[in-house]
C-alpha cells in the first residue's frame, strides 16, 4: 500500500520548504517518489531533492488542474507501477485546484493499492487574506478541502495577522488541523503525525477522563505505546508530557476526593445517608452508581469547553488564569483544565488544573495552542475572553 500525500498551497507558499522538512525528518528511511507540477518552470526544485537520493518523476505536462484526470492519472500510475514507492509525495502547481488533485487520487485508488493519506495545504500566514480576496477560485478550495492547513511565515509575521489568518481559515475550513507554530520549532514527526491524524481532540479525551473517574486506562492499552499502569509506581514521565495527549501526571487525583462540590454538601458521606432520595440543590446527580467514581453523573454534567490559538500568554498571565479557574467560580464550576500555549518568547508552557490545585510545566513545541476546560455550567462566552 502506497501512501500518497498531497501537500498544496498558493505560489511561493512555503511548500518545498515543508516537504523538505518531511523527507529530511520524517521520512527519511522510506522509499519516496515527489511529483511535482511546476507551472512552467520545470526543475527548479529539483537540486536539493536529488541531493537527498530520492527518485523524481517531474511532469511536463502543465498544469495540473487543465489536464488532470487523463494525464496526470495516468502518470500516476506510471510511478507507482515504475517505482513501487512507500510514499507519493504530490506538489502540485500553486493555482492547481486541491480538490481535483485529490479527486485524480481517488481514481487512481480504485485500480492501484494506494491510500490518500494526507491532504495538506501550506498558507503564508502575511497574505492569506490578500489571496483570499483577489485569488478566492483556487485559493479558498485548497482551504476548503485540505486535512490540515499548515501556516508558513509565522515566525516572521505579526500575531494579530496570524490569528486573523486562523480566523478566515476556520470560516471556510472548520475541522482541518490548523499548525500556527513556525514549523522550525516543530519536528518532521510532529508534522507528519498531524497530517496523518488531523483530529486530535483534546476535549474529548479529557471528558473521558473525568467521566470515566481517570481509570480509563487502567484495562485497555493507550495508544501511545507507554506502560501507564507501571508510571503509577514509578513516576517516570514526571516531568515530561507523553506522546498521547493523556494526562498520566494527574491520573489520582481528581474526583473530588478533597475538593469541595458547589453545592456545598459533602459527597463523602452521601452513601450513608444525605439526599438518599432527595434531590441535591446543586443541580448534579449524586446517583449511588456513580458516585464511587466521581460523585456525579457525568454524562449529564459536565461540559467540556476547548480552544485552539495561536496567540502567546505571558506565563505570568497564565499563571492568574489558572488561579482563578481553580479557586473562583467565575468561569463556572472548573473540574479539569490542561492545555499547551506559548509564552511571548515561544517557551511553550504545559498546564494542569484541578480545583485548588495548578500545575504548570515547560514543554515542547505543539503545532498550535490549546486549552481544553471541563466543568459544570462553564461560562463560554467568558472563557473565551479570558484566553484571548
Ligand atoms: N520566514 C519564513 N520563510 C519561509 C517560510 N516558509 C517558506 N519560506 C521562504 O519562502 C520562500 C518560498 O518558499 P518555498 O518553500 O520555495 O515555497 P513554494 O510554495 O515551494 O514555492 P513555489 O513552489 O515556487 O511556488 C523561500 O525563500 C522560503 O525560505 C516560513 O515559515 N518562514
Amino acid at each position: 500500500m502506497t501512501k500518497i500525500d498531497i501537500i498544496s498551497g498558493f505560489l511561493g507558499a512555503g511548500k518545498t520548504t515543508f516537504i523538505k522538512k518531511l523527507l529530511e525528518e520524517a521520512i527519511a528511511g522510506e522509499k519516496v517518489v515527489l511529483i511535482e507540477n511546476e507551472f512552467g518552470e520545470i526543475g527548479i526544485d529539483g537540486g536539493f531533492l536529488q541531493d537527498s537520493g530520492i527518485e523524481i518523476r517531474e511532469m511536463n505536462s502543465g498544469c495540473i488542474c487543465c489536464s488532470l484526470v487523463g494525464d496526470f492519472g495516468r502518470s500516476l500510475s506510471e510511478v507507482l507501477t515504475k517505482y513501487e514507492p512507500d510514499r507519493v509525495i504530490i506538489e502540485p502547481s500553486g493555482v492547481g485546484k486541491l480538490s481535483d488533485v485529490m479527486k485524480a487520487v481517488c481514481d487512481v485508488a480504485g485500480e492501484i493499492d494506494v491510500v490518500l493519506n494526507g491532504s495538506v495545504t501550506v498558507v503564508d500566514a502575511q497574505k492569506c487574506k490578500m489571496y483570499m480576496k483577489n485569488f478566492g477560485e483556487f485559493f479558498n478550495n485548497q482551504i476548503e478541502s485540505a486535512g490540515t492547513i499548515v501556516l508558513s511565515r509565522t515566525d516572521v509575521a505579526d500575531a494579530d495577522k496570524v490569528a486573523k489568518a486562523v480566523e478566515l481559515i476556520r470560516e471556510k475550513n472548520p475541522k482541518a488541523a490548523v499548525v500556527t507554530t513556525p514549523i522550525g520549532r516543530l519536528t518532521g514527526a510532529q508534522l507528519l503525525e498531524i497530517i496523518e491524524k488531523p483530529t486530535d481532540d483534546m476535549a474529548a479525551e479529557l471528558l473521558e477522563e473525568v467521566r470515566q473517574g481517570h481509570h480509563h486506562h487502567e484495562d485497555e492499552e493507550c495508544c501511545c505505546g507507554h506502560d501507564h499502569e507501571h508510571h503509577h509506581h514509578h513516576h517516570d514521565h514526571e516531568d515530561e508530557e507523553c506522546c498521547c495527549g493523556h494526562d498520566h501526571e494527574h491520573h489520582h487525583h481528581h474526583d473530588h476526593e478533597e475538593g469541595e462540590c458547589c453545592c456545598g454538601h459533602d459527597h463523602e458521606h452521601h452513601h450513608h445517608h444525605d439526599h438518599e432520595d432527595g434531590e441535591c440543590c446543586c443541580g448534579h446527580d449524586h446517583d449511588h452508581e456513580h458516585h464511587h467514581h466521581h460523585g456525579h453523573d457525568a454524562d449529564e454534567v459536565f461540559t467540556s469547553w476547548g480552544l485552539e490559538t495561536s496567540r502567546s500568554v505571558s506565563l505570568e498571565r497564565l499563571n492568574e488564569i489558572l488561579h482563578d479557574l481553580a479557586h473562583t467560580e467565575k468561569y463556572g464550576t472548573v473540574l479539569r483544565a490542561k492545555g499547551m500555549l506559548p509564552d511571548e518568547n515561544g517557551v511553550w508552557h504545559y498546564f494542569d488544573m484541578v480545583p485548588e490545585e495548578t500545575e504548570v510545566r515547560e514543554g515542547a513545541p505543539i503545532y498550535t495552542g490549546k486549552v481544553c476546560v471541563i466543568g459544570s455550567g462553564l461560562k463560554e462566552d467568558d472563557l473565551k475572553e479570558l484566553f484571548h
